[in-house]
């Protein structure tokens, strides 16, 4: 069924049969959204031949809703209400074809508290609609008056350094690599080689959860014995992301009180889980003081293209609200896409307590968290000590960088790794606090510090000159500041 064209369509309201999405009241240019209106932008790209005017109100219509005829059971509703309306459509500068809409929800047709329901209106059934090619979700506004009703972080950035007792530097962190095939004993050698090294945080891999070669329990023993044994040797508190990702809520559970049992400081889970499962976690996560660490794995299916899925500063969002106290959020400069404008919207996105609209950084919307505490971001994938004052410079304290590769490939160790890493960050740091050029002078302050530290001297000989250079696919668009 074709979506009706608006300006043939006269007939009544409330005739049977197929009207336009517009003319049923999904497209209103006068609106003016409340303060309490949820508010998205979408990217849509209409089929030839399709109005962007009616796209638009489609889109709306089939969030919100509409079906694809009229039904008199709307009569019995506050419709227009109830109905969501975009109330502006203009061109994306230098794409042809594509359209931003602006859609305004009412609060009412969302459940207090629950992504879950907020994501089945947003994103379920619209994205497969036929008469639109493509479809992206590029940003939403979120209400004082919604967000006071999710719990938010279990603990928040300034509660967790507190529990760390670190402060003024960003956080350092290594994945456990390989990804896959450790036994639970070696698994937890490197746990405690890198955190007696220096590293404040290890972290199990998005896919390690209790497979053949490494079962759950058994990871956790080990891993925790690392700890311990590195906390006991550098009186730091070090902590192992234990992944208790796993098939069931219950599974998760079990493998969450174990932790904490064994003291474990941090958790983790896998965006895999979904969004209600994430929410559940993060209630335990509150209820019994860990933290909890969200691994953003498998977001790059759907936020990466620029046309089609759902841009990450959304899942940003989300994930505030859900109440993790750490998501990964890209690094620019390692191996995974990450355009810097579009990556500080992120990081902007997890940390401040007021964000502005800013298009250059692809924030479409001011958004206020209403002291809702901050998520720590983490850059993680394919960095080295090498770019430490290139990352610092970007991201500031208030981050946890993680190196895998970057600590576990060092040629004299693990260790090493770690302390290599250490020793980049505090030399950088301190360059910065006595007001350095971090991006001009980095790269001396960094050669340096590795004529008295080895480890750092043989980071820089190995990977120095690695970097990613390929063109990122989501840098944001030129639009200009709207005026909603
Ligand atoms: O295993 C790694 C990084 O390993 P390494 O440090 O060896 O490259 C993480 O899964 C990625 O950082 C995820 O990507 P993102 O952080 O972008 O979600
Ligand atoms: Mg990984």
């Amino acid at each position: 069924m074709a979506i009706a064209e608006v300006e043939k369509d006269q007939q009544d309201r409330w005739d049977p049969g197929v009207h336009s999405y517009a003319s049923m009241g999904y497209y209103d240019a006068d609106y003016e959204p409340k303060d309490t209106d949820v508010l998205a932008v979408f990217r849509v790209a209409p089929q030839a031949g399709v109005d962007p005017i009616e796209a638009a109100a489609a889109v709306a219509g089939e969030s919100s809703t509409a079906t694809w005829t009229v039904v008199w059971t709307d009569r019995l509703t506050a419709n227009t209400h109830y109905q969501a309306k975009a109330y502006r459509v203009e061109d994306v500068p230098g794409r042809p074809g594509e359209y931003f809409a602006y859609i305004a929800y009412d609060i009412d047709l969302f459940e207090e508290g629950s992504i879950a329901n907020l994501t089945s209106s947003i994103i379920g059934n619209v994205f497969g609609f036929k008469p639109l090619t493509a479809l992206r979700l590029e940003d939403m506004r979120i209400p004082v008056a919604y967000v006071k009703t999710f719990q938010g972080p279990a603990h928040g950035i300034v509660m967790e350094r507190e529990h760390l007792n670190k402060y003024g530097r960003p956080l350092l962190g290594a994945t456990i690599k390989p990804k896959l095939g450790l036994s639970a004993r070696n698994y937890g050698r490197v746990v405690y080689e890198a955190c007696r090294g220096g590293l404040d945080f290890t972290k199990d891999d998005e896919n390690i959860n209790s497979q053949p070669f490494m079962r759950w329990r058994d990871r956790f023993l080990y891993c925790m014995e690392g700890v311990n044994r590195a906390m006991a040797e550098t009186g730091e508190v070090k902590g192992h992301y234990l992944n208790v990702t796993a098939a069931t809520m219950e599974e998760m559970y079990e493998r969450a009180e174990l932790a904490k049992e064994l003291g474990s400081v941090v958790v983790m889970i896998d965006l895999t889980i979904g969004y209600t499962a994430m929410q559940s976690m993060a209630h335990w996560a509150r209820r019994n003081g860990v933290l909890l660490h969200l691994h953003r794995a498998g977001h790059s299916t759907y936020t990466r293209q620029k046309t089609h899925g759902v841009s990450f500063r959304v899942i940003a969002k989300w994930c505030r609200l859900i109440g993790v106290d750490h998501v990964h959020a890209g690094t620019v400069i390692g191996k995974l896409e990450g355009d810097p404008a579009t990556t500080r919207g992120y990081y902007d996105t997890l940390r401040e307590e007021h964000i502005p609209t800013n298009p250059a950084n692809g924030i479409f919307f001011d958004q206020d968290w209403a002291s809702m505490p901050g998520v720590m971001p983490v850059a993680s994938g394919g960095i080295h000590a090498g770019q430490m004052h290139q990352l610092l410079d970007l991201f500031g304290d208030d981050v946890i960088l993680q190196f895998g590769g970057g600590t576990i490939g060092h040629p004299l160790g693990v260790a090493a790794g770690a302390e290599a890493n250490r020793v980049a960050l505090e030399a950088v740091v301190k360059a910065r606090n006595e007001g350095r050029d971090l991006l001009r002078e980095g790269p001396d302050v960094l050669r340096a510090a590795a004529e008295r530290n080895k480890p750092l001297e043989a980071a820089l000989a190995t990977w120095g000159d690695v970097t990613f250079d390929y063109t990122s696919t989501d840098a944001p668009d030129a639009v200009p500041t709207p005026s909603y």
